[in-house]
């Protein structure tokens, strides 16, 4: 059993975006975090983070994959959307084939009445102009009507999988907003939520900066007599430029 991610952590993450998650990971020297070409299917709802819980699928195959598979309820699809704990987030390795769906409007509704934070897949989602109105942040490489069984074959819960060309271990902490989705590993995420506070604290006074008409040097990234005015800043927000 792993120790639960604290609260504040979660909430830290919650905050910040991806794109400054992802500097903080590059520059603990992880180079692929983001799920490249996944996009939210709800634009009204893409803040997500929360622990990954794993699906795998391998390419299905004609004699197996039939729709009375679906007569068993312990199909590991069906067992994933039971399974997956609240706050969690399902992140499904489809192998990047989008010719047939992952998951549906039915199972996603399930997801939500699970109090699950949310769900990504590098295949498709099949009810899409259900999901753009439903209130749960959903990611995916595309949309496809056709029904999971023809391409995909479900087998592995809770391993570690690929996503969008990203490694993603159970228990690692996905990070979500407009941009996509970023996989920070497990014991990083308090020290990047911590990382990534700051730095968007420091980005906002630079952007500030710039907007007003500063140049890039001396400003981005700031040299120290920015920072030192920044460092005022901090202490007294109200002090005049
Ligand atoms: O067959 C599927 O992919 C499941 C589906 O449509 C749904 O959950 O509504
Ligand atoms: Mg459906």
């Amino acid at each position: 059993m792993r120790e639960p991610l604290d609260a504040d952590v979660l909430d830290a993450l919650r905050r910040v975006s991806t794109a400054t998650v992802t500097t903080q990971l590059f520059a603990r020297g992880l180079r692929n975090t983001f799920m490249q070409g996944l996009r939210p299917l709800n634009p009204g709802h893409t803040r997500m983070v929360g622990e990954a819980f794993t699906l795998r699928h391998i390419p299905a195959r004609e004699d197996l994959d039939v729709l009375a598979v679906f007569k068993d309820y312990d199909h590991p699809q069906r067992l994933a959307v039971e399974s997956v704990g609240p706050g969690q987030v399902l992140v499904m390795d489809c192998r990047g084939q989008t010719r047939a769906a992952s998951i549906g409007g039915i199972l996603a509704t399930r997801l939500l009445r699970r109090g699950v934070a949310g769900l990504v897949t590098d295949g498709a989602v099949r009810d899409s102009p259900f999901f753009a109105e439903l209130p749960l942040p959903a990611f995916a490489a595309g949309v496809c009507a056709t029904t999971n069984l023809a391409r995909h074959h479900a087998v592995d819960l809770q391993v570690p999988i690929g996503c969008a060309e990203v490694p993603v271990y159970p228990g690692d902490v996905i990070v979500a907003d407009a941009e996509g989705v970023v996989c920070v590993p497990r014991h990083l995420a308090a020290e990047i939520a911590r990382d990534a506070s700051a730095q968007e604290r420091l980005e906002e006074f630079i952007q500030s900066e710039v907007d007003a008409g500063a140049p890039l040097r001396g400003t981005y990234p700031p040299d120290e007599v920015t920072l030192r005015r920044y460092e005022a800043r901090l202490q007294d927000p109200d002090a005049s430029r």
